[in-house]
């Protein structure tokens, strides 16, 4: 099967599709030859893609501004020429299927796409449908879908297909081969360790948190992964020159092999996106999320109070967040053993563990 696979500008738009791609190869229903990522330049998947070995092909492409009306002018004229672009990869490319999973190059492509008559998909993998995948439920032939609550998004109700989130899938499928906490960053692999992170970017409030509570974590019984996002660790690194906060706390820009560490964490502090929150609960580890405010219809909220109220999470708004609140919900979690069970139960139940092959099934169908 030849596939064009789109999407990017965050890790939640790339990594189900790298969930998807390692499942295809597996399952020997593709090889690498067959298949291209195409994104943009400038976005995550210019340095995830072409690392992970897969042929990578670059749209130039941007969102329209609600703010600044005048520069829509150049935005519209970069969207004709990203189209010219997109039917020239298909044509040279000849895919059997293409699939997007949101980002401004996958409205361009799929949609050429659909108009040369390729099967395409799409992948949703939030609970508020996104700008480009609401815009592709018109042209494509199925939607792919993770929340009962996108789907009623939708107004094209025999596309839809509930999928899951592929990523949960590759987490489960990679849960064996585990990170070393010890050799690989000297932590002590006999203490529970808690991982807070901001999404696939970093997010500041969580990184000001965390430099507020270094000197009160340190005193732990467990110890701490903080990855600070590649943008903001440079910066924290200085600020943190003179400070000595002990071995227990370890400090990173960026996590390669979220999968391989993840089963190893008693509990998460992270942002609510999709993917990650697909992750957490393929492994019910639980987690204690803090939804970005700045996230279209404040969907990273709705994402992470469906997991609370499944009993999953606690979940602390942004501009609630304090450093008690930030500790005593760390505490409970990784003290509170039967606490701990029951959430780690709870977020198990939610996860699912076969949404690669219900996609690659979508695929199959349409391409015959
Ligand atoms: C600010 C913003 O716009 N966030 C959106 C973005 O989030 P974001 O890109 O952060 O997406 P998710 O939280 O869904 O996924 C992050 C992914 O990055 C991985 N990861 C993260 C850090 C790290 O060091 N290493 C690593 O591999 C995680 O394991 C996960 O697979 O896309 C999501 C899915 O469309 C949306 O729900 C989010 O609202």
């Amino acid at each position: 099967m030849r596939i064009i696979f789109t999407g990017g500008g965050t890790g939640g738009h790339i990594y189900p599709i790298m969930a998807i791609i390692e499942r295809l190869k597996e399952r020997n229903l593709a090889t690498n030859d067959e298949i291209l990522f195409v994104g943009t330049k400038n976005g995550l998947e210019a340095k995830i893609v072409p690392a992970a070995g897969v042929n990578f092909k670059t749209i130039e492409m941007r969102g329209f501004s609600r703010k600044h009306i005048i520069s829509n002018f150049a935005t519209i004229s970069l969207f004709l020429k990203a189209t010219k672009k997109a039917q020239k990869i298909i044509n040279d490319f000849k895919p059997d299927i293409v699939m997007g999973t949101g980002g401004y190059v996958s409205g361009a492509l799929v949609y050429e796409a659909a108009k040369l008559k390729i099967p395409t998909l799409i992948h949703e993998s939030n609970s508020v449908v996104g700008v480009a995948n609401k815009f592709l439920g018109h042209y494509v032939n199925k939607i792919c879908y993770t929340f009962d609550d996108a789907a009623k998004q939708f107004s094209e109700k025999k596309k839809l297909v509930k999928t899951g989130n592929p990523r949960s899938q590759q987490v489960l499928n990679l849960s064996s081969t585990k990170i070393d906490l010890q050799s690989k960053w000297g932590l002590n692999p006999q203490i529970p360790t808690v991982l807070v992170f901001g999404g696939s970017r970093g997010a500041l409030a969580i990184n000001r948190i965390m430099l507020k509570s270094l000197t009160r974590l340190e005193t732990k019984p467990y110890q701490v992964i903080w990855v600070t996002g590649t943008y903001y660790y440079q910066k924290i690194a200085e600020k943190l020159t003179n400070v000595n906060y002990g071995e227990s706390i370890k400090i990173l820009p960026y996590v390669k092999d979220m999968p391989a560490l993840l089963p190893k964490m008693i509990c998460v502090v992270s942002r609510s996106g999709a993917t990650s929150i697909a992750e957490f609960t393929a492994l019910g580890v639980p987690a204690i999320l803090i939804p970005s405010p700045n996230v279209t219809n404040n969907h990273q909220m709705k994402n992470a109070l469906d997991l609370e109220k499944a009993g999953a999470a606690t979940v602390i708004a942004e501009s609630e967040l304090n450093i008690n609140n930030f500790i005593s919900s760390i505490d409970h979690i990784v003290l509170d053993r039967k606490y701990y069970t029951e959430m780690s139960k709870a977020s198990k139940k939610l996860g699912v563990s076969d949404a690669s092959d219900e996609v690659i099934r979508v695929m199959q169908d349409l391409a015959k």
